[in-house]
């Protein structure tokens, strides 16, 4: 009997993803008084590593709080806000006090006046003041800084960079380069900026953050099912979808260069990927042991950086190609068609048209009663609209009801949260009707997005 091992990130997993950016999980602090609090969002521009850090500072060079948002597409600084807290002039640590900032100022003016003394002895301009608490000092001979380059008023577009004319859209998705869900972002936008991310949660965030515009995620699987735990993580944030696409998966095995099929004892993947190729696998005679990481793609990196001679990936040609690998095996999938449906996500969601054809995703707890969920389904069966999906997961907040009965004893019911897709706009007065009538019979019930459906022509993967 094979096993899937689950491994963590911290594990196998060694991606230069975006890392979890919930602010404080990694400050820095250094042994001097916090002067300064820098909250500091750094995203690298390499796309293969880049990794987002939440940073509190305590700076003492600096007398202020700072919140610095630093742009990932192209790594200037976005915003910089700047409020006082302490202060340090010229060498003068201050705590905050009223009488610490005049004395403080006492002591600059001082200063100021002596360099002036100087600069005006010596006639050059050697000797000024180039900052005071991080703004620059207006030059000894007082004549202001020009107009023209006086500080910009910070706008909404500083703090939240969204894509300028020309610029590229920034998708966030699970992997490192190479896994299946970039390709299902360059899917959905051709010519976007994709951005690896280390976990779900972490793209959830970027686009909640504003450091990407979309996310893109799987959902489910032809083979695998669904993928459960981004279902939950629909309801926990509050991203809308935007779109859909299906993306034919196929999948080869891979490993170093000069290993062969008898050297493995073992293959490592995304465990979707390791359930899709699973009978392949052993058809080939592969008995070795299975093990999980994040994705496809990250695990043919780590094979390539580990040197593992007896490890083989299962991941995309294009992760082969990436980090170097040799295709030892080409469309192990179980299945020919094999393909994934992924969601597009953004902030705000789209407005729903009649032009194309659309699909509405909702989620729903229903009230106690009876034959409650086919009444809520048969509100769509009457008005002729067709499910695509429905999936149930437990509800998080009462996951159980206890149900008593003095004869019998208590019966305990398990809660769900029921997902639906059907197939039509929220534009349409049809659906409307449905949903309102769903509404009669649940507790809670929740748009997740109206979005055109993908309608591209079926291809299978290549070699099918
Ligand atoms: O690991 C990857 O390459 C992914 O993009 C993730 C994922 C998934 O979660 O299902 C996407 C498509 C394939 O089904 C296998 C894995």
């Amino acid at each position: 009997m094979q096993s899937i091992h689950s491994t963590s990130s911290s594990g196998l997993m060694n991606s230069g993803a975006l890392k979890s950016i919930i602010p404080g999980t990694s400050p820095t602090t250094t042994t001097q008084p916090p002067l300064s609090l820098t909250f500091n969002h750094r995203v690298s521009s390499n796309p293969a590593r880049l990794v987002v850090r939440s940073v509190y500072q305590f700076d003492s060079a600096s007398a202020s709080t700072k919140v610095n948002n630093v742009n990932g597409a192209n790594g200037s600084p976005a915003a910089a806000v700047t409020a006082p807290a302490s202060f340090n002039i010229g060498g003068v640590v201050g705590g905050g006090s009223r009488a610490d900032w005049q004395s403080a100022c006492a002591i600059l003016a001082s200063k100021v006046v002596s360099q002036q003394q100087d600069t005006e002895k010596s006639g050059g301009a050697g000797g000024q003041i180039t900052a005071v608490n991080g703004h620059k000092a207006a030059s000894a001979s007082l004549d202001l800084v020009p107009i023209d380059s006086l500080p910009k008023a910070l706008t909404i577009a500083d703090l939240s960079p969204a894509p300028m004319h020309g610029s590229k859209l920034r998708v966030a998705y699970q992997g490192v380069p190479g896994a299946f869900s970039e390709a299902a972002a360059g899917k959905a936008y051709p010519k976007c900026e994709a951005i690896p991310c280390d976990q779900f949660e972490v793209a959830f965030q970027a686009v909640e953050l504003w450091i990407a515009d979309r996310a893109v995620l799987p959902v489910e699987n032809s083979l695998g099912g669904s993928i459960h735990r981004n279902y939950d993580l629909l309801l926990r944030h509050r991203l809308h979808i935007v779109g859909e696409v299906q993306l034919p998966v196929h999948h080869c095995l891979l490993a170093l260069p000069g290993v062969r099929k008898e050297y493995l004892s073992r293959v490592i993947s995304h465990p979707q990927a390791l359930a899709q190729c699973e009978h392949t696998l052993t058809k080939m005679g592969l008995n070795v042991a299975r093990e999980a990481v994040d994705d496809t793609a990250g695990a043919a990196e780590f094979v390539a950086a580990n040197n593992l001679r007896d490890t083989a990936a299962i991941a995309s040609s294009r992760a082969a190609e990436l980090y170097g690998l040799q295709i030892l095996a080409d469309g192990i999938q179980d299945d020919s068609s094999n393909v994934t449906r992924f969601v597009m996500l953004a902030r705000e969601p789209i407005i729903p048209r009649t032009d194309r054809p659309f699909k509405t995703s909702i989620v729903f707890a229903h009230d106690k009663g009876t034959s409650v969920l086919f009444k809520v389904l048969s509100a769509f069966a009457f008005r002729n609209i067709s499910l695509t999906k429905i999936e149930s997961r437990p509800h998080r907040n009462r996951p159980i009801r206890l149900v008593d009965d003095a004869n019998v004893g208590t019966a305990k019911h398990f809660e769900y949260m029921f997902y639906v897709d059907f197939e039509a706009s929220m534009a349409e007065v049809r659906a409307q009707n449905a949903l309102a009538e769903v509404q009669e019979f649940t507790s809670f019930l929740r748009v997740l997005g109206s979005y055109p459906m993908d309608m591209t022509p079926w291809s299978p993967s290549p070699g099918e």
